[in-house]
Parts: C-alpha cells; structure tokens; sequence
C-alpha cells in the first residue's frame, strides 16, 4: 500500500470486512472458524479478539502476527476482519444487505480429498448471485497419504516437507477442484499464481486441524479486502447505523431481542430503529445494546455486558420493546436527525426487494428469513413450481388451511425451510389431508417434493391404465382349435402386448378392420386368467366367429383397441406400458392410419 494511499484516508473511517463460510456438509467450515479464532485466541493473549453476538472480530494486529512474514500490517489500514460464526449457506442468504449479500467476502471450503459435492456447487450458485468475492479453502491437507504435518505454517514451507510423492497426490486433487470450478465458470488457479483476485479465484491449500495454510488464508482475505474493497468499506463512522437481522430471540430480563449486524455507521442506546417486520416495520427505541461478556468472566450471572453504542462493523444483540414480529434477514436502521417516514419507506423498499413471486395456484412456502425465502422462491422458480402463498415463520393452521383449498392435489402441500411446524397445524394438516414437507437443505426439500408429485402422477397415471383397454396381437395356433363356435375356443399366442378378458377382437383384410367376436375366457394350463401378456401360449373363448369361417388358423387377430384409448396410450402413457405393448400399439396405428392418417389423433 503507498503512503498517499493511506494518507488520504483516515483508517478510523475504514470498517472491517464481513467473511461467511460456506461449503458442503462435513466439509470443515466450523473447525476452519474455530481454528482461526482458536490460534487468534493464542496469538493475541486475553482479550485480543472480541466476541462479537454472531462474529468474531479478528484485528489486524493478531492477523498479522498469525500470518508471520506473509502479513505486515504496514501493508494495511483495514481494522482487520469480521468472521461471521455461523457457516453455511444459509445463514449466507440470510446476511443481506440492500440488495446484496452482506458478507464482503467469502471463504468457499471443499475437502480437498471429497472435492466438489453437491451444497459446493449450491454455494457457488449463492456466489455467483450476489456477486460475492470469495477464495476457496482446500481444506484437509493433512489428510493427504503421507503427509508430514507442520503446525501452523505457511504453505510454502508444509509444501517443501512433503515427499515428492505426497505432494503430487495433493496436487492432483487441487487440480481437480481448479477444473471444477473452471467447469462452473471460474477461472481459478492456486493463489500465489493469481495476479488479479478480482478476475480469478486463488485456491488456498489449508488444513482446519493443523492450522497449516491458515496464514496464506488470512493474508490472501486482507490483501484481497484491501486492494479490491477499501473502498466499500468506507463508512460514515458517526452516521445513523444500518444493519441486518441475524436472528430475533428471545432473552429472559429483556423479552424479543434481534441479534443485528451493523455494517455501516453506529446505533446508540436510546436511538428509534425502524426494522422490517412481518406485517409492516417496526418503529422503536432502542432500550439496550448488548454484547457477550469476554470469555473469562462468563460464569457469571449476567451473559451480557450492556454498551452505549456501537459502531459498525459489528455484531450486537438489540433490546426494544415491539420486536415481536421482527424478521430474520430484515434491515435494521436507525432513524437519528433524519425523517422517520423516509427511513420506513427505505426499509419498505429493502423488504419488497426480496418479495418472492407468488401466483394464483401454488403451494405454500414458509422459511425462517427472509433471505432463505427469497432463495427458495429461486430454487421454486428454477424448478418451476409455482408458489400461492410465501411467508417467513412456522408453519401455521393458517397456512394449512390456504394450502387445502388448492383444487390441483399436488398443491396441497407446505414446504418449510429451516422451520417448525407448529402442533395445531400438524393436526390441521391431517384432518386436512395437507401434505407437509420441512428440511433444512433447499435442494432436498424440494426433493421430496417433487418425489411426492411423481408419487401421484404415478398413481393418477395407474388409475388410467387400469380403466383404459391395453394393444395386443396374438396368432391363432394351428391344431388348436378345441371348439367351433358359441363361443369358439382356440389356443393362442401372445405376440405383443396384453389380452384381456373381455376384450373385443379385430382382425384386418387388406386395410379392413373387422371385429370378429370378443374374448369370454381366457385359460392357461387349466386355470382361468385375467390375461395373457406376449409369449404367452393360452387358450382363449372368443364369442362371434365360427373358426374356419371367420377366423381360420393361423391368422393374425388384434385387440380391438377404442380411438379414444388409442389416443390417450399414445399421448399420454407412451412411458408407462412394456415395450412389447408399445409395439403393438405402433403397429396397430399404422394400419389404422394408412387408412385415416388422422386415427387416433
Ligand atoms: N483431518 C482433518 N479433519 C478435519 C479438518 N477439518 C475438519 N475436519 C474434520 O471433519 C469433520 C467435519 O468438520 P466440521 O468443521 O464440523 O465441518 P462443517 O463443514 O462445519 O460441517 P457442518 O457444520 O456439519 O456443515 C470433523 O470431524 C472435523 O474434525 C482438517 O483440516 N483435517
């Protein structure tokens, strides 16, 4: 960084970028988190790093002295950075700020030896989409055959430990995951070969458990911050503060509390708030600021040190009387010498960003924010079902009731996302017959969703073939014939498809149908059957023809299949019956359509 740089800015006005972790399931987004605020515990002594509600604040002092030689905080005027506790995507969709993510900055974490897995490329998804820069952590190096742990260290100096073996395993699977992300549309490269972080993705070999990489992690998130963000992190230090909620909870001695993140300017004890609530915002007074009390005093009885103002970026826990029905994901902002009308109508344009489209049949969605609203309203959309009704909260009677008044049955159904189904409803839905499905993964809820849809699709499509007359052809054998007439009674075989009792016969002459009789019986081996599918040699009653007048041996007859069935096999069940039936059912449209090219159409 040059001087004139930090000459023009006064540091103080800089806040801390915001980091979310992300990755698949077992992945290490946690261990990675408590492996860098463990060693910042370490590095700093008491004190250094301050527990934030939802974060933790990492200066850059420790930064630096975790990173060694790779972070030299003359380098930097970013306070440091501010790592967001929960990982995962969800919580990423729920740290929204105007329109975007909230987070800054992004750690994406893949298992090096797992690679790419499905919430991976859910999470690049989420990336791509807001647009967030991110590095990918290709964590578990130490889980390579072979390798030689090295606590703490940079990359460079693990990497000349290694056999040369070991290190060609490690990077072969770095390679692999270079190539995946290149296959979703990034261009990526190990991070000491990337020159610009703004075009490129730098993967960053770590491991959670040894802490080896961990310095080239933490050095490439400043220098990334600082080169490509410092801008954006320039804030009104004493202006009214903006934040999102991370969580609203309740808290014995101070009712409905909102876990905030306040990403720009300061909110004070005593200042009106306006925070996007279910029904309309919530205009209030804050009555305390709270923030945990350092770890050395959390014995006792007071979990919370109260505070008269914080400045951003922060995380801290809002006191206020009406939070009731604040929500997840909404804005937070406070109202401070400005217009109280102008801040409600900004946090009003804020909350209809996010509104999910909704049409006039559909099923109903809940979810627990408002950003993981919006996202299953994509995920929806993108799997194109369509939503009547979308809400953040538990499942309710009342969302019951909507979804059972839908006239199409695979509507009737609520999908919950990270929510619970509140008892009342769960009856509701039994007496009801509401489907309900709750999961915390998008994919898998809506998953089970579409399985139930196939489920009755099928069932519907069953129902059909059950009522619907099936495509056969079967020869009349010779030496078979054990009756003349009233009814005649020949052996036959199946050629395709299924003949079924009672099914009237045709047979063609030329490009004649003519409807011989139809089928009285059907026996194989002695046993009277339903009836008989292709191979099968039975023998059959057929009430109308006199065999030898009629219908002789060795002709070909047909199941005499009505246009409407014909149609509806074609059209519609095509997918449902054997090959065989198929077949039949082919031919037996040819020749019917050699003779009228619009049969069954
Ligand atoms: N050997 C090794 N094990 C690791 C490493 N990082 C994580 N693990 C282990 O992998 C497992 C999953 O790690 P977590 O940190 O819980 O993974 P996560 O991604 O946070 O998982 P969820 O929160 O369940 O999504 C745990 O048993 C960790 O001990 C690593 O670098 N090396």
């Amino acid at each position: 960084m040059s001087d004139t740089d930090s000459d023009t800015h006064d540091p103080s006005a800089l806040r801390t970028p915001i980091v979310a972790v992300l990755g698949h399931v077992d992945h290490g987004k946690t261990s990675l988190l408590d492996k860098v605020r463990g060693s910042a515990v370490i590095e700093g002594e008491a004190g250094a790093i301050t527990q934030h509600i939802g974060a933790t604040a990492v200066p850059l002092d420790i930064i630096s002295s975790m990173a060694g030689e790779l972070v030299n905080p003359d380098d930097f005027d970013l306070p440091g950075l501010l790592f967001i506790d929960t990982p995962g995507h969800h919580s990423f969709t729920t740290l929204r700020s105007r329109g975007g993510a909230l987070a800054d900055i992004a750690i994406l974490v893949v298992d090096v030896n797992d690679g790419f897995q499905p919430q991976t490329l859910e999470a690049l998804d989420i990336l791509k989409r807001s647009q967030t820069p991110f590095i990918v952590a290709a964590n578990k190096i130490d889980t390579v055959p072979g390798w030689n742990p090295q606590e703490d260290a940079p990359i460079t100096q693990t990497y000349e430990s290694q056999s040369e073996r070991t290190r060609q395993r490690l990077d072969e699977n770095l390679y692999k995951i270079i190539g995946n992300l290149s296959d979703e549309g990034f261009s990526a490269d190990l991070y000491w070969r990337v020159q610009n972080f703004q075009r490129n993705v730098g993967v960053v070999p770590v491991s959670a458990m040894t802490g080896e990489g961990v310095p080239d992690l933490l050095a490439v998130m400043m220098g990334l911050s600082q080169r490509y963000m410092k801008e954006e992190m320039e804030i009104d230090v004493a202006g009214p503060g903006v934040g999102t909620v991370l969580e609203v909870k309740e808290e014995k001695g101070f009712g409905t509390t909102i876990d905030t993140v306040l990403y720009d300017g300061t909110v004070k004890k005593d200042d009106t708030i306006v925070v996007g609530g279910l029904n309309e915002p919530i205009v209030t007074d804050v009555r305390a600021l709270l923030q945990p009390r350092p770890l050395a005093e959390i014995r006792t009885e007071n979990r919370f040190e109260n505070v008269d103002e914080v400045g951003a970026a922060a995380g801290i826990k809002i006191a206020a009387p009406d939070l009731e029905d604040a929500m997840a994901g909404a804005p937070v902002r406070v109202v401070r010498n400005r217009n109280l009308d102008d801040v409600i109508a900004e946090v009003q344009a804020e909350l209809a960003d996010v509104a999910v489209d909704t049409a006039e049949d559909g099923v109903v969605v809940k979810a627990d924010t408002l950003g993981s609203l919006e996202a299953m309203g994509n995920a929806l959309s993108e799997a194109e079902i369509p939503i009547v009704r979308a809400e953040v909260g538990d499942v309710a009677p009342r969302d019951i009731s909507v979804a059972s008044t839908a006239e199409d049955p695979k509507q009737q159904a609520v999908l919950g996302f990270s929510v619970d189904v509140l008892a009342d409803a769960e009856r509701r839905a039994e007496i009801d017959d509401v489907q309900l499905f709750t999961d915390d993964v998008i994919y898998q809820l809506i998953e089970e969703y579409t399985d139930h849809v196939e489920s009755i699709e099928r069932a519907q499509q069953e129902t059909i073939l059950d009522n619907i007359t099936r495509p056969s052809r079967f020869r009349v054998l010779k030496d078979h014939v054990f009756r003349q007439n009233d009814p005649a009674v020949v052996g036959v075989e199946i050629y395709a498809g299924t003949l079924q009792n009672n099914n009237y016969v045709v047979k063609w002459e030329g490009n004649e149908p003519t409807r011989v009789g139809q089928v009285k019986g059907i026996q194989e081996q002695g046993e009277d059957v339903d009836e008989a599918r292709a191979g099968e040699r039975v023998s059959v009653a057929i009430d109308g023809p006199t065999i030898g007048r009629q219908v002789k041996e060795g002709d070909v007859l047909w199941t005499d299949l009505p246009e409407k069935h014909a149609k509806i096999l074609e059209q519609e069940l095509k997918s449902d019956i054997p090959t065989d039936e198929l077949e039949a059912l082919n031919m037996y449209l040819e020749k019917h359509r050699k003779r009228d090219p619009f049969w069954g159409k």
